[in-house]
């Protein structure tokens, strides 16, 4: 069989959706200088022609019309006048019973998706709109009307009898609409689109920042390092100031609070240790680039080492994340696969911004791999500990307490990951940020309830774009979802073109090698897609300012997210391939010998 390669890019662009009133009338002049060779911070003259595709702070683009009430931005209804039925209660009938935990049947570790939301940070940011009251829960809840602030108006409704957050007498759930260019970047663009405060381009700008102050606010300035704490004889992030930071200050109850480019990086033991060891990596390849070119001042060390963090960030989605992901097979036939001894081709005609079916659908059925415990394993790998995910969210306490560090990469690199099924588990379900100001959520409410708030079309519109056969019934579904979920989305919903696009993307099998349905897969392949081939600076293009050498190229393909494990911690050794356990996995590196491929010499000049 000979498949013909097929672009998986869905939408180029051009047209009514493509923000050109922002780009016109709004965007800021940027002024770009010919022939820079390293990436701007915010993103801005990566494309020559125009600057501010892929920078941060612009608009989402959308692959289809978006869909509102009234057009602009009230909450669109169902086909026959009524309202959606409540996410919530979509969560009971739907998803909740099946909650419980599986283990993933092809021995995909932590990393699978804790690595995934590391680069969704890199390339989204999809702010909640914190600008009116401080909450918008009042309890009980009360009837939204005119009266209340467009922040709030999509609060998510608890039903009386709701059989988990009844008990904790719990009627609302807070929800503020996303931030968009006319309610917050003074920008009337219509219908209401959200913004994009990440670059889009794979650059490592959680990491960084994607702002020019950010950025400056966690260098030294000295020898082109990342600022460190100093805890217990280990490097970590800076502290933020105790209160009044994003993610930490609504508890009382914590020690430790961390700053790095991205205002998430608290949110969970894991990502908060992935930040930890990104900055140490940083640190540790500037110091290597310096031992080899003691002349370089500062400012180059450390956009070489950002540089050379950038491009393995790329190297792991393309080479080892997406494959799994969205399957092997499929990432050879759309054009997405990374290969040795290939180089990538820009094509400065397509716009590297991300989507709002991505941001605000099809990448969060992810969320269905969330694991619900985190293990503490120790060097003789024994299980020492094992803690509720959310129980520790927004505060890394335990991280700076040794051996907890490596405890905890070590278990997430040898326990097998939650099995992707049209779920997301119990406790990110009903108790996510527990204990913080906001209270207890329900992540699929939020998920779902955040499509609708940026007009994301239903799940029947985004599927026929995808090029799948016309859905016009709900028996059409039968085709390919069981006769309980169709009956079940029968019961909810008055019409088939009012499913949301999570929940029917969430609802579809995973595609035959990958571990999301068709239509998440076009869709997140889409973007992808466009964030590589539309990106100047991807690290295997050629002939570009400041484009590396063959060698240079050479040595990051052969890097991975273990060089970074043993690098950064003290773990003694990694799998082979790095997102499938330890047991499964053919081979184990001990880490001394993949230290060895961190030789730089190809960086002397
Ligand atoms: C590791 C644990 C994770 C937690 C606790 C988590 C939690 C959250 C939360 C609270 C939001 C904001 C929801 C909203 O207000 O709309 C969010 C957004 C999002 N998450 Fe996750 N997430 C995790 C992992 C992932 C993974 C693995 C992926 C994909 C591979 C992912 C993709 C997204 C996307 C696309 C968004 C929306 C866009 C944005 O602001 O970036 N997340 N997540
Ligand atoms: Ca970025």
């Amino acid at each position: 069989l000979v498949f013909r390669k097929r672009s998986p890019v869905i939408y180029n662009g051009d047209g009514p959706r493509s923000n050109s009133i922002y780009y016109d009338k709004c965007a800021p002049k940027v002024s770009c200088k010919r022939n820079a060779i390293y990436r701007t911070i915010n993103g801005q003259c990566n494309n020559s022609k125009n600057p501010l595709w892929g920078a941060a702070e612009t608009p989402y683009i959308r692959l289809s019309e978006a869909v509102y009430n009234d057009g602009v931005y009230e909450v669109r209804k169902q086909e026959n006048g009524s309202r959606l039925p409540r996410p919530r209660g979509i969560q009971l009938d739907l998803f909740l019973r099946r909650s419980f935990d599986s283990r993933d049947q092809y021995h995909n570790n932590y990393h699978l998706s804790q690595f995934g939301q590391w680069a969704n940070h890199d390339i989204s940011l999809m702010n909640p709109d914190t600008t009116g009251p401080e909450l918008c829960c009042h309890n009980p809840i009360q009837p939204i009307n005119s009266n209340t602030p467009y922040q709030c108006q999509l609060v998510i409704e608890v039903p009386t009898n709701d059989p988990v957050l009844e008990s904790y007498g719990q009627t609302c759930m807070e929800f503020r609409r996303a931030m968009t260019a006319a309610n917050n970047f003074n920008c009337p663009v219509i219908p209401q689109t959200p913004m994009n405060q990440a670059t889009s381009f794979i650059d490592a700008s959680q990491l960084y920042g994607h702002t020019v102050d950010t950025a400056a606010s966690i260098r030294t300035f000295n020898g082109g390092r990342l600022k460190t704490d100093i805890i217990n004889g280990h490097q970590f992030c800076p502290q933020k100031r105790r209160y009044r930071s994003l993610l930490c200050d609504e508890r009382n109850d914590v020690g430790v609070c961390f700053e790095a480019g991205d205002p998430r990086l608290n949110q969970n033991l894991g990502l908060t240790a992935y930040t930890t060891m990104f900055t140490r990596f940083h640190n540790i390849i500037a110091d290597k680039l310096r031992k080899l070119n003691p002349q370089w001042p500062d400012v180059k060390l450390y956009q070489e080492a950002r540089k050379f963090v950038g491009a393995l960030n790329q190297k792991i989605v393309y080479a080892d994340y997406l494959p799994i992901l969205l399957g092997k097979s499929f990432i050879k036939r759309s054009g997405l696969e990374l290969r040795k001894n290939r180089r990538t081709i820009y094509n400065p005609s397509l716009m590297p911004q991300l989507t709002t079916e991505f941001a605000g659908g099809a990448f969060r059925v992810p969320h269905n791999t969330l694991p619900s415990f985190y293990n503490y394993i120790d060097k003789n790998y024994e299980i020492v500990d094992s803690v509720k995910f959310v129980d520790w969210m927004s505060k890394p306490d335990p991280l700076v307490k040794e051996p907890n560090f490596e405890d905890l990469v070590r278990g997430m690199t040898i326990t097998t990951g939650r099995m992707f099924t049209p779920s997301f588990n119990f406790y990110i379900s009903n108790f996510m940020f527990r204990s913080h100001l906001t209270g207890n959520q329900d992540l699929l409410s939020v998920d779902i309830q955040r499509g609708r708030d940026v007009g994301v079309p239903p799940y029947t519109t985004i599927r026929k774009l995808c090029g799948f056969k016309e859905i016009a019934s709900f028996e059409d579904l039968t085709e390919f979802l069981s006769i309980e979920d169709v009956g079940a989305l029968k019961a909810l919903y008055s019409s088939v073109d009012d499913i949301d696009l999570l929940v029917g993307a969430l609802l579809e099998s995973p595609v035959d090698d990958g571990t999301v349905g068709p239509t998440a897969q076009c869709i997140i392949a889409d973007v992808f897609y466009r964030i590589r081939f539309g990106d100047r600076f991807f690290f295997d293009v050629q002939n570009q300012w400041g484009s590396y050498s063959q060698e240079q190229v050479r040595i990051l393909k052969n890097l991975d997210l273990g060089h970074v494990l043993c690098a950064t911690t003290e773990l003694e050794e990694v799998p082979k391939y790095i997102f499938k356990t330890t047991r499964f996995s053919s081979t184990i590196i001990k880490c001394k010998r993949h230290l060895q491929d961190l030789d730089l010499s190809a960086w002397e000049n």
